[in-house]
């Protein structure tokens, strides 16, 4: 790893209104290392990344590369791209139905050869280079779907990095890169990433996904409220440390109820549901039970929580709650059911932009705060209040809108909004815990086991199978739209998982 720095970046602050965003913020990244930028919900680490990019202009800050010095008070995109800095996000656009080569000419231009034709021959000695460049191993001509979720991920930052001939010149920066994939693909982006390193790019990463960070990352930059805690080489910390850094405590793991009553009396019976990606699947879930629902990339583990809730419509099969039966596709019957939903794409279904942070966490119950036409606004703002503190949103205020919090703190209000319905008989949960943070991961998933221990049964579809292994009484694993497997020995573990995930690889 050499040590020369790629980027140095100082004194930087950004205030929006009433919320120090960064105080006097200091990073410097070195080429060939990687770098991991960690922090709570709301510690500033989206606000520093935004001022790089030249998004948003900081209120004080300067940047410093080989190139030369820039005020980050007039940051642009163009002056960030002119510093070096490349960035892939996770919802980068790519467009799995075209090809490798095309995905990889899209906004940059295809080679032309005589009467401006595009030369085939040489838009493939290009592609070629780039993808033994990146080490991509893919047909220049096969459609971007056809590779594995890494690769794709992998193809994102190619293209990004394709026309920067000197690794050494750029800083690559990555937001939860690994958020997305399942867990054996992981390992393929972070050797990906290795190597790039390797070559002398410089990489900086957003995550919370802390036992990536331990083994990836060469430094690790903490940030708590908006300032920067430490830079330390990683090998220099434990993991137990990383957690302090961030917390600003340490985050006692939980120690496993055994008062709740697992799978008393049957809450959810569904038969032969089928819809979309889904087909014939049955199940049920008992009082109390919270059951885990896994599986590699595109298994149809959310597709089974919307054909549950009726956020899909379901083509055949019936869904039961305490043995009455929930018309397909109706949401509103669900949620008189009783059934709660927290989708995992929020950005499209589970916040609502234009409302403030306590209405978005009051917009499930409306009904409960209205009585004899009065709405009851002292039981409401208890009702935020006690919400705010139990789910540790970090917000100004609760009348701030939702759309100026940062990713995990609007997710922690979807989850508070669901969660805090009283009634409740089936919770529905869509990779739950994806951007949150450690502090807050334990705080989350022990409401969900209060919500069980009152008697709700539970479905909760995740990626993170430590969690799944911490929590679940059982573990059902989907393939291609189907429950393949049951995993309920106890204790449940992530090795186990990772088996039955791959054995239905093996078996097909
Ligand atoms: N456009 C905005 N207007 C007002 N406040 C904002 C805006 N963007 C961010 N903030 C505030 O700045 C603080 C830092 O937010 P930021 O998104 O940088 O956090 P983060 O560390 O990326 O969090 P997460 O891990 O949840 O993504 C938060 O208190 C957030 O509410």
């Amino acid at each position: 790893m050499s040590t020369a720095p790629a980027a140095r970046v100082s004194g930087v602050t950004k205030r929006f209104a009433g919320t120090l965003a960064l105080d006097d913020v200091e990073l410097e990244i070195a080429a060939g290392e990687i770098h991991a930028l960690v922090g709570g919900n709301g510690s500033g680490k989206s606000t520093l990344i935004k001022i790089l990019a030249g998004v948003h202009t900081a209120d004080a800050g300067r940047l410093e590369t080989p190139g030369g010095a820039t005020d980050l008070r007039s940051a642009t995109p163009a002056l960030a791209e002119a510093a070096g800095f490349r960035f892939v996000h996770q919802a980068q656009s790519t467009f799995p139905e075209l090809t490798v080569a095309e995905n990889l000419s899209i906004g940059r231009g295809w080679e032309t050869g005589p009467g401006k034709l595009i030369s085939e021959r040489r838009v493939r000695r290009r592609v070629e280079a780039v993808l033994e460049r990146f080490h991509i191993d893919a047909d220049p001509g096969a459609p971007l779907r056809t590779l594995g979720p890494a690769a794709q991920a992998m193809l994102t930052i190619a293209r990004a990095l394709q026309d920067q001939a000197d690794s050494r010149a750029h800083v690559l920066v990555l937001d939860e890169p690994t958020a997305a994939l399942p867990p054996a693909e992981v390992e393929i982006l972070l050797a990906a990433l290795r190597r790039y390193a390797s070559d002398g790019t410089a990489v900086l990463f957003v995550s919370h996904r802390l036992d990536e960070v331990m083994e990836v990352a060469d430094t690790v930059t903490a940030l708590r409220d908006g300032r920067r805690t430490a830079t330390k080489p990683r090998a220099e910390l434990t993991h137990d440390e990383l957690i302090e850094l961030i917390a600003g405590r340490p985050v006692v793991p939980h120690v496993a109820d055994t008062a709740r009553l697992r799978g008393g009396a049957t809450v959810l019976a569904a038969e032969a549901i089928g819809g979309g990606s889904v087909s014939d699947v049955s199940l049920t879930v008992g009082e109390g039970e919270i059951v885990g629902l896994t599986g590699l990339a595109g298994a149809g583990t959310s597709t089974l929580l919307r054909l549950l809730f009726g956020a899909q419509q379901r083509d055949c099969g019936t869904v039961a709650i305490d043995g009455r039966a929930v018309k397909p596709g109706s949401i509103s019957d669900a949620i008189v059911a009783g059934m709660a939903f927290v989708p995992g794409d929020r950005a499209t279904y589970g916040v609502f932009d234009s409302l403030t942070v306590a209405e978005n966490l009051t917009a499930g119950g409306v009904g409960r705060y209205w009585r004899r036409g009065w709405v009851r606004g002292r039981q409401e703002r208890r009702d935020v209040h006690a919400a705010f503190g139990r789910f540790l949103v970090r917000a100004s205020s609760p009348e701030q809108p939702i759309a100026q919090l940062s990713g995990g703190n609007q997710q922690k209000v979807v989850m508070a909004r669901w969660l805090s319905r009283p009634g409740r008989r089936l919770v529905l949960l869509d990779e739950p815990t994806q951007g949150i943070d450690v502090g807050a991961r334990e705080e989350l998933w022990s409401v969900v086991r209060r919500a069980a221990a009152d008697g709700a049964g539970v479905i909760v579809a995740s990626s993170m199978l430590e969690e799944l292994a911490d929590t679940c009484d059982r573990v059902l694993v989907m393939r291609r739209g189907r429950i393949v497997h049951e995993v309920r020995e106890s204790p449940i573990t992530v090795d186990r998982l990772i088996d039955r995930i791959h054995s239905v690889e093996v078996v097909s």
